[in-house]
């Protein structure tokens, strides 16, 4: 009978049957990554499983893996466990990424009733694969995993659905899976991101003449063999500029956190502040749309960083807008975006 194997029967199980979880539906938020500790050991651990992924160096396995293990995991931990020994948060013993991350899925699942909701990292932990592997015995049968990139690229985007697929390999019996899209161009994305701004720039001393719009970067290679993260980078920006009434002169576009010696993505970030210091601009803000959640990138690289090259070139005063991270807003985007991705699902 089909109704005792599909985990929904209204009738009684027969009695030599196994027990069956009652039938939920999940929602997996993942993130990039971050390591356990700021330790070299931690930070290594954690680079080796990022910097393996074909999605984010797609060179030659022969040719990128002596490079990796022989010369960046000697050289490159170090350095970066020092960064985030900066931005660490001791309370809670953990980065901010993590923390952030948490909150987010904290703050959507008290919007959705009766859903079960749960956060990953792409690397490091909790992995993809653990959340999913508890979900579905938890009775999760039906899970939405929302990539938290809100624009598309295959670094990261794809890269999480590599680890959900590859996750659900090892399972006789999978979950219906689906994935969102990115939301690089959703309203309340945009709005959540003006709204943030507004506040932050409301409680400042000074009135920023320039708002670097600042986004990861990636090598130019991947746009030129058709990664769409650039043109939904742009897009965000534009959107932005409308709805706060920023000119591109006021709040020009630029990609930060450079790996490696391939040409990236340009104008680097680094440049365009040195650019507008060099012009005389005395008051910057910096916004990354691209990030949902602080982390090394936005907290050490532009707030700690940033501030150093901007102060050294002639700059006055200094502010990195901060991320999504908690507010309001970002569980108001989270919440329609699961509740239009798993429509169908849900009565
Ligand atoms: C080739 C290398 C890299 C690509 C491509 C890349 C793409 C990419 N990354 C993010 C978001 C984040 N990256 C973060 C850290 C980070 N990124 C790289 C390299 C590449 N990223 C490295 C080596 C690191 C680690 C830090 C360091 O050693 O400098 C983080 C922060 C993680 C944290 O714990 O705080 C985020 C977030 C995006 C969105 C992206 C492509 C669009
Ligand atoms: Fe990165
Ligand atoms: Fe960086």
């Amino acid at each position: 009978m089909m109704t005792e194997t599909d985990g929904r029967a209204p009738s009684p199980l027969p009695a030599d049957h196994p027990p069956l979880a009652p039938s939920k539906i999940g929602v997996l938020l993942v993130n990039l990554g971050t390591p356990d500790e700021p330790t070299p050991g931690a930070v290594r651990r954690y680079l080796s499983e990022f910097l393996s992924d074909e999605r984010i160096v797609d060179l030659p396995r022969a040719l990128w893996l002596p490079i990796l293990h022989g010369v960046i995991l000697n050289v490159r931990p170090a350095a970066t466990a020092r960064n985030y020994a900066k931005i660490w948060r001791s309370e809670s013993n953990e980065s901010p990424l993590r923390y952030y991350t948490r909150a987010q899925a904290e703050g959507l699942a008290a919007r959705l009733n009766g859903v079960t909701v749960d956060w990953a990292m792409r690397y490091g932990n909790p992995s993809v694969a653990s959340r999913l592997e508890t979900m579905k015995e938890s009775g999760c049968e039906r899970i939405l995993v929302i990539p938290l990139y809100p624009q598309y690229s295959a670094t990261t985007t794809a890269s999480v659905a590599d680890a959900v697929f590859d996750a659900v390999k090892a399972m006789r019996w999978q979950p219906a899976l689906r994935t969102a899209p990115a939301f690089h161009d959703e309203p309340h994305y945009i709005e959540a991101l003006a709204a943030v701004t507004r506040r932050h720039l409301a409680a400042q001393d000074f009135a920023p003449e320039r708002v670097v719009i600042s986004f990861h970067g990636l090598p130019q290679r991947y746009f030129d063999l058709g990664d769409p993260y650039h043109c939904h980078c742009a897009k965000t920006a534009r959107l932005l500029r409308a709805r706060m009434g920023w000119t591109e002169d006021f709040a020009p576009l630029a990609f930060q956190s450079k790996f490696g010696r391939e040409k990236w993505l340009e104008p680097a970030t680094e440049d365009t502040i040195k650019r507008l210091a060099g012009e005389g601009v005395k008051k910057l803000g910096v916004i990354m749309p691209g990030f949902v959640a602080d982390c090394i990138e936005t907290l050490e690289e532009i707030d700690i960083a940033g501030r150093e090259t901007f102060t050294a070139a002639g700059g006055e005063a200094f502010t990195a807008i901060p991320c999504l991270n908690d507010a309001p807003e970002m569980t108001m985007l989270l919440e329609t975006i699961a509740r239009r991705e798993t429509a169908g699902w849900t009565a």
